[in-house]
């Protein structure tokens, strides 16, 4: 078995206090030297690695809930322990070795890069991929909202094809009608003051967010899926496998983070989403436990041996991990299967469908080689 998850970045797991010492280190590495010998915080020092990689960037007011977002989407740290996270004074630079490498850029609340004119704005917006600003719902939002329209209105008169999504976070704790009153307010006053300055089609995004449930993880995998070059494809391939073998839902999920990059047509429910997201813990901590699966080398012979008379490889489904969970009161088995190192299929099957689990396995098998090459066939071009 592998799924073993790769680490993240350069946290990978450890406790709020490792985290917030490792965040410290980095924050207090030695800054780069301006020619006139000043001290410089400009994020155009960025090393090779970082370049031509697809950005997001997280900006908000301080204390809006960046670093925890960043956290514990892509470092796993538990949501009560961003209680610990210190305030950030420099850009954080996060590279993530993913299906798709790209960068978290988490910018610290008490800097308007705007006003501060050490900063090179092509080389923070040149390659971006989403700019993602944090509104804390929690709290007294007009500010941030007024900073958020003056940034999208410079973006949008030099950089007008960037996304721009809105976390609303901290919903925690709201009641449904007053989340979306928040949501409708937020949205009446950004789109109203764009129209005033006739930007009418800005493509700026709204989500609902929290540390605390799946809701951010959903938010990021819409926030990424724009990111992602012929996401049809994607879509249409996760369509045909549920259509042949009767799957309700299917989902290309990437392992670590649990963020999904792809998902059949049919409605998204929550619920199916945390259900999968959950299944690939349950995988992780198993082969965490367990690690590779060596065998005997007499139990390797058996099994060669009479009657089957072939190498194991030959007869195993796949060589990757393959698992199949019925939960005793929906009847629906979830399967999962690895794709590649980063990448795992998960999918809600029918009732029905643990019957035909052959004809199953070969077009799970079959899609698994269509994705494999997709993402070959685009990572090449790119
Ligand atoms: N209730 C609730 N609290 C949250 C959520 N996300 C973050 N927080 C809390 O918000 C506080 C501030 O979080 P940070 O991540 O440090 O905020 P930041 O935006 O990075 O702040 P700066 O570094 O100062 O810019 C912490 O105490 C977090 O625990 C959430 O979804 N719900």
């Amino acid at each position: 078995m592998s799924l073993n998850p790769p680490f993240y970045g350069d946290y990978g797991h450890g406790s709020a206090a490792q985290l917030s010492l490792q965040r410290y280190y980095q924050q207090i590495l030695p800054e780069t030297q301006k020619k006139d010998g000043t001290k410089s915080s400009d994020p155009t020092a960025v090393g090779a690695s970082t370049k031509s990689k697809p950005r997001l960037l997280l900006m908000g007011q301080r204390r809006s809930g960046k670093s925890s977002i960043s956290s514990v989407v892509f470092h796993k740290l538990p949501p009560n322990e961003t209680l610990f996270l210190e305030s950030t004074v420099r850009i954080q630079k996060d590279s993530m070795a993913s299906f798709m490498d790209f960068q978290v850029w988490d910018f610290p609340g008490q800097i308007d890069i705007f006003e501060d004119n050490g900063f090179d704005m092509d080389a923070i917006f040149g390659e971006i991929g989403a700019l993602i600003w944090v509104i804390d719902a929690q709290d007294d939002y007009l500010e941030a909202v007024a900073r958020l329209n003056s940034t999208i209105a410079i973006l949008q008169s030099r950089y007008p094809n960037i996304n721009i999504e809105v976390f609303i976070h901290k919903v925690d704790g709201l009641s449904d009608d007053y989340k979306l009153d928040i949501q409708r307010d937020i949205t009446i006053r950004i789109q109203d003051e764009l129209s005033d300055q006739g930007y009418e089609n800005a493509p700026v995004t709204f989500h609902l967010t929290s540390i605390y449930n799946h809701s951010i993880f959903e938010a990021f995998s819409k926030v990424i899926q724009k990111l992602i070059p012929r996401l049809g494809t994607l879509e249409s391939m996760l369509d045909n496998l549920c259509r042949t073998c009767r799957f309700g839902k299917a989902y290309l999920f990437d392992v670590l983070s649990k963020i999904y990059i792809a998902t059949d047509s049919s409605p998204a429910d929550m619920a199916s989403y945390e259900i999968c997201s959950d299944y690939i813990d349950v995988i992780i901590d198993i082969t965490d436990v367990y690690g590779t699966w060596h065998r005997s080398e007499e139990g390797r012979k058996r099994l060669e041996g009479e009657p089957w008379n072939g190498k194991l490889e030959d007869q195993v489904g796949c060589p990757t991990v393959e698992s199949c969970l019925v939960l005793h009161d929906s009847k629906k088995p979830i399967m999962l299967r690895e794709v590649d190192r980063y990448l795992a299929l998960v999918a809600i099957m029918g009732e029905d469908s643990y019957d035909k689990m052959p004809l199953v396995n070969m077009n799970v098998e079959a899609t698994v080689e269509g994705l494999t090459e997709f993402f070959n066939i685009t990572r090449r071009k790119k």
